[in-house]
């Protein structure tokens, strides 16, 4: 929004400029497109404040005065070097107005709109030549660039939002999903099998056993290896389409969209015989991991769903740990 109100003050400045130098040479017509910006652009900007129009509606507003004023000035006046100066100017503007994807359309639009005016000159003007074609397709070339500079501009703002975004979602140690976007995973889950309960969705909470020993006995940075390698062995098990959360500290939550209680049963099996397997070496005594599975009943709430598990892992815990704890009264499997 801050480009639009430097880009309105920058724009009306320039174009009343322009239009003093317009009337100075006597050009009446020429002035007439030069006032066009200033006339409507502040006007639109004030209507958007106030909120009478839509700031989108405003924006592509502003673009369409600066395509008008673009093709209108060239009709007009394209015998005249300067108006190729806004020529390469005009994708940038389009792009900090509409955004990379928008502003595409209106940048084609536009610059073919110039070089119809281009072509049509000389009949508005009894036969006078344009700018030679020479100038004309040199600024054409610099728009080209422009938009290139754009498109590079667009592409590396698009790996940093990836990145910020993976930093945001996913735990710099383990590589899992965090808590936050892994239970907002959990939630679009369960929304889909309440639409197509036939669809099944199982969680498993999985809990390393122990941990805090592992940690006193063999130091922080063993305890950080154990995640990691535990982790990756979860990940490198689980299927494309299952999730990995760490809910927290040696807490992890692993979704099996689509699987049944056996499927999800025999998966964790092999999960909890896994852990001991990838942590040899990295703490005196075997790791292993205690885990709650249970299936979603469509219809309840994540807390409940999550509450469950926790029972269950819980209740692995008091029976000895090393162990898989679930539901004892899930419905008929449907695998
Ligand atoms: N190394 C390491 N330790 C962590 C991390 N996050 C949490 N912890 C430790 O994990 C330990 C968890 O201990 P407890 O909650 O008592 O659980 P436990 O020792 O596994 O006992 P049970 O769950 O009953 O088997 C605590 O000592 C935390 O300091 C981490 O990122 N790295």
């Amino acid at each position: 929004m801050r480009f639009l109100y430097v880009g309105v003050t920058l724009g009306t400045i320039a174009s009343l400029i322009m239009f003093y130098v317009d009337l100075r040479h006597g050009q009446h017509d020429w002035a007439l497109s030069s006032l066009l910006f200033p006339a409507c652009a502040p006007p639109l900007l004030y209507w958007m404040r106030r909120g009478s129009v839509a700031a989108g509606k405003a924006q592509s507003g502003m673009a369409l005065l600066i395509a008008i004023a673009l093709v209108g000035g060239a009709l007009a006046s394209l015998n005249t070097e300067i108006l190729l100066v806004w020529i390469p100017v005009l994708p940038l503007a389009f792009v900090f107005l509409l955004g990379h994807a928008r502003a595409m359309g209106w940048v084609v639009w536009t610059l073919m709109g110039v070089i119809v005016a281009y072509t049509l000159f000389p009949l508005f003007h009894r036969g006078e030549a344009p700018v030679s074609l020479l100038l004309f397709v040199i600024s054409l070339l610099a728009a080209g660039v422009s938009i290139l500079l754009s498109w590079q501009h667009h592409r590396e703002l698009g790996v940093y939002q990836r990145y910020l975004r993976t930093q945001a979602s996913y735990d710099a140690l383990t590589g899992a999903m965090m808590r936050e976007p892994g239970l907002e995973v959990l939630g679009r889950q369960m929304a889909q099998v309440d639409r197509r309960p036939e669809s099944g969705l199982c969680v498993a909470l999985l809990d390393l056993d122990d941990f805090k020993r592992i940690n006193d006995e063999d130091g922080h940075l063993a305890g950080d290896r154990v995640l990691v390698e535990v982790a990756a062995a979860l990940r490198g098990q689980i299927r494309q389409g299952d999730y990995l959360v760490r809910l927290g500290g040696e807490e992890f939550l692993l979704l099996f969209p689509g699987m049944g209680t056996d499927g999800a049963h025999g998966m964790s099996e092999q999960l909890r015989a896994r852990i001991p397997e990838v942590t040899t070496g990295l703490s005196a005594r075997p790791v292993t991991a205690s885990i709650g599975l249970t299936r979603y009943r469509p219809g309840e709430s994540v807390g409940q769903l999550l509450g469950r598990a926790d029972e269950l892992m819980y209740a692995a815990k008091t029976t000895g740990k090393n162990r898989i704890c679930h539901d004892g009264d899930v419905p008929p499997d449907a695998d």
